[in-house]
């Protein structure tokens, strides 16, 4: 696979995702390769939240660390993820280090082995921030805290006293203390009860509000029916459909995106039809939901300007 070469100039803070594709090598012989996302193009935009949405295994976190320029060596990649003028899936390590924190912020699954486990919160909140040049004064974070309804001694306390939850929060708020002009959330509110799931979920919609892009990465549709504008829906590490909350999450018109929807408590928790596909070896000319569902079908596109549909079944119109 080759490297496009075009190189867009993206919008201030924005992230421009073109026809991404990314494979990672396994091991052994021949060679076997996951195509973890194939041809996925999408816009991370000041002001918005972009949910990314699909079952395990699709894709979602493996997009999110190319975003890092954290994917795993060996991995093969074509397609542009610009930041500015940046390609984030060529940057040297250098460049990208130069951008982690202050321009794109990362809260990753399983958060409490990201925090140092032999300095406080706060201790590790205030190298941070040194380090990205934000005043260390402890009232930004505190309010942080407080708007994650993380107590104020939670500032003193090593990463051992934290219950998962508070370490999730924690990430969170040392992610957002930086201001990044891009966040990328990773299933963010995985370890939490409802209540203290929806105060991270407003944090991050507040961080877009203050003009700053996130990608919300979630499992939870009414999460994402609530706080995102755009949602993403992948299958197979490709993108399936993606435009405004409404239609995608309430009048889907892509089948797979029906099919989650139908997996809801509020629908009947109907489970989608057929086994997940496989994203080893894939054939790349069929769409692995499709044929998952037994039903062919043709390629469809723009459903207006900021709708657009993988494919449609054939002889659909
Ligand atoms: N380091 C790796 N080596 C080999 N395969 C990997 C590696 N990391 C991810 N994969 C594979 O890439 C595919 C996409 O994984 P990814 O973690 O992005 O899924 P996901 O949609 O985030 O799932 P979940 O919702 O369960 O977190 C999966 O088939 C996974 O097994």
């Amino acid at each position: 696979m080759t490297t496009t070469t075009a190189m867009p100039t993206t919008m201030l803070g924005s992230v421009r995702l073109d026809e991404v594709s990314i494979r990672i090598g396994l091991p052994g012989s021949p060679r076997r390769w996951v195509h973890a996302a194939e041809r996925v193009s999408l816009d991370l935009v000041p002001g918005r939240v972009t949910a990314v949405v699909g079952e395990s295994g699709c894709g979602k976190s493996v997009l999110a660390l190319a975003l890092m320029g954290l994917l795993p060596a060996g991995t093969i990649t074509a397609g542009s993820i610009h930041y500015g003028d940046v390609d984030l899936l060529t940057a040297s390590e250098r460049v990208l280090q130069g951008i982690r924190g202050g321009g794109l912020g990362l809260i990753p699954q399983s958060a409490a082995t990201h925090l140092n486990p032999v300095r406080t919160v706060g201790s590790t909140m205030a190298e941070a921030l040194a380090a990205h040049g934000r005043p260390t004064g402890a009232d930004g974070v505190r309010a942080l805290l407080d708007e994650l309804a993380l107590p104020a001694g939670t500032i003193d306390r090593y990463p051992h006293e934290l219950s998962g939850g508070m370490a999730q929060r924690v990430l969170v708020a040392m992610t957002l203390a930086l201001r990044p002009a891009v966040v990328v959330a990773d299933e963010p509110t995985s370890a939490l009860d409802p209540g203290t799931a929806r105060l991270v979920l407003a944090a991050l919609r507040n961080h877009a509000d203050a003009g700053h892009a996130v990608m919300l990465i979630t499992h939870d549709l009414v999460a994402a029916r609530e706080v995102a504008d755009t949602v993403a829906v992948m299958y197979a590490g490709r993108l399936m459909e993606i435009g405004p909350v409404d239609p995608v999450l309430v009048r889907p018109r892509h089948g797979y995106s029906r099919a989650l929807l139908d997996a809801l408590p509020e629908n009947g928790m109907t489970p989608a039809p057929g086994l997940p596909s496989s994203l080893v070896d894939p054939d790349p000319s069929v769409c692995a939901w499709h044929t998952r569902v037994g039903v062919p079908c043709v390629p469809a596109g723009r459903v207006d300007d900021d709708h657009w549909l993988a494919c449609v079944p054939a002889g659909w119109s």
